[in-house]
């Protein structure tokens, strides 16, 4: 695979959710970049024409306070195109091959329901569109190991691996790149993050909403298939991965991959299931479902940087705040010559990635007077981005030059299916917990002796 420039976007599923609120704002940062000049055809099935398909795009916009007669959405408009045809016919397929005409080297963007994935590939191929093609799929990629597996062989009849861009959309976002650049332009922290230095390393992703207008998706997702599979661990990877080798940054997939695939598949006993009372209630839930809107677990790395440091994640709805952060904990010096015990305070890495983009090393002086007191103050580092990048305007951009360092291989992918699939395991409990709490009673001692939760602050 080239990373020869696309000529055509297609976009299956241009008429849904995510297309409204992430998708059109995107392209129109790209457009304004100057990175989109070539057709972008949306294909769906609502008996839709083209003058309704840029209506949509405009209310899109309007709805996420972008002006429609801005210079970036008048180009947007102007590039796209309509295909209406429903994807499990092969006619769609065909008419589609018509609005192509001469354009050869095509980006495919599935922005639907994962059932259609291998329809999609199929009729793709059927009207001899695959080749010089990519290929980028949303997540969920797959509901298990075995699904992730059985899926990967489908895209794999029509696609090359190097040809599948599985998204992530966490890898696009400005706070997991600021992360990534201050661990490698910095000399003072990578000597730091290993078992030799590192006592813990802990993984909060804490959301104040519930599941509100999304019941039925996530009552067949939970936390573990929504965000612990995907966005946490590869979170986890940008904080422990080693190094990429070679220029620039081909290799960080395969870095992250390396600590992904390290990962020890989940125990059961270390996994702690929550549903927020309330749940229930919310418009296409099941009756009696026990799906999880909180998970915590513990983890262990099996590889020579991380052995034997524990990495707890957590991941919840309607939490008490909305921020997610990463925090690292370092092993206090080797000797106490201050008598300081635990009033010491230990140095920490804090990586805030929601909502703000904030690192934090603290450290630990002497309090001004006689004798020997430990005050800890942080060093901050806070980026208040002017020109802030939507990770998608990012990952479309990427998958059109064909960059692949900011997508999920399928190594990685599997092996996050491999850790996180125990947790899946029918007949784990599911404990209740109060809106606005921690998360279930169960949670307090979770982290087990010497650890407590680390509860983010969002902004500081
Ligand atoms: N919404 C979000 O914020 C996020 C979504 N995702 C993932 O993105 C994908 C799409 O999600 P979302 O946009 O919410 O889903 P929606 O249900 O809102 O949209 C689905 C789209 O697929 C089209 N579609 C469905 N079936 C067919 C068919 N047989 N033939 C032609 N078109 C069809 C629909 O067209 P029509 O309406 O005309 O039928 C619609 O455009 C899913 O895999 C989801 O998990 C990932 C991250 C976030
Ligand atoms: O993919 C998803 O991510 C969001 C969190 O992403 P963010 O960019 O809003 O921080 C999560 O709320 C949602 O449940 C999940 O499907």
């Amino acid at each position: 695979m080239t990373t020869e420039r696309v000529d055509a976007l297609v976009i299956f599923g241009a008429t849904g959710d995510l297309a409204k609120l992430e998708t059109f704002p995107a392209l129109v940062g790209l457009c304004e970049r100057g990175v989109l000049d070539m057709p972008v055809i949306g294909v769906a099935t609502g008996g839709w024409d083209l003058e309704r398909f840029r209506d949509y795009a405009r209310a899109s916009l309007e709805h996420n306070g972008i002006p429609a007669d801005g210079a970036g959405a008048e180009k947007l408009l102007g590039l796209l195109r309509y295909v209406d045809g429903d994807l499990t016919q092969d006619t769609t397929y065909q008419a589609l091959d018509r609005e192509l005409g001469d354009r050869g080297r095509v980006l495919y963007y599935l922005e639907v329901p994962p059932a259609l994935f291998g329809r999609i590939a199929r009729g793709i191929a059927a009207v001899g569109r695959a080749d010089h093609a990519r290929i980028m799929v949303e997540k969920p990629f797959g509901t298990d190991l075995k699904s992730a597996r059985e899926l990967n062989a489908t895209m794999h009849e029509v696609f090359p691996e190097e040809a599948v861009f599985r998204v992530d959309h966490w890898l696009g976002l400005e706070q997991m790149e600021n992360l990534m650049f201050a661990r490698f332009a910095n000399s003072v922290l990578e000597p730091l993050l290993d078992r030799d230095h590192v006592r813990s390393i802990q993984i909060t992703m804490a959301e104040a909403f519930g599941v509100d207008d999304r019941g039925r998706f996530y009552d067949r997702t939970g936390a573990v298939r929504d965000v612990l599979q995907n966005h946490l661990l590869e979170l986890l990877a940008t904080v422990t991965a080693d190094p990429p080798d070679g220029p620039g940054l081909a290799e960080w997939q395969d870095s992250r991959a390396r600590v992904i695939t390290a990962l020890r598949p989940l125990d059961p006993a270390d996994v702690l299931l929550g549903q927020y009372d309330g749940y229930l209630d919310v418009p296409g839930v099941a009756p009696g479902s026990r799906t999880e809107t909180y998970v915590a677990a513990r983890f262990h790395l099996d590889s020579w940087r991380w052995a034997g440091v524990p990495v707890l994640i957590r991941a919840g709805k309607r939490l008490p705040v909305s921020a997610s952060e990463v925090w690292v904990t370092f092993h206090g010096p080797p000797r106490d010559i201050f008598g300081l015990g635990s009033s010491a305070g230990a140095n920490t890495l804090r990586v805030q990635v929601r909502p703000e983009s904030v690192l934090t090393l603290t450290l630990v002086g002497k309090r001004p007077g006689a004798g020997w007191q430990a005050q800890s103050e942080p060093l901050s580092f806070s980026e208040r981005p002017e020109h802030d990048m939507r990770p998608y305007d990012r990952l479309i951009g990427a998958a059109l030059d064909g960059q692949r360092w900011l997508f999920a291989p399928q190594d990685t992918v599997e092996a996050a299916w491999r850790a996180v699939d125990p947790a899946l395991a029918p007949g784990l409990p599911v404990h209740t917990y109060a809106p606005g709490s921690w998360g279930p009673s169960q949670a307090a001692d979770f982290p087990g002796a010497g650890e407590t939760w680390h509860d983010p602050v969002p902004g500081t």
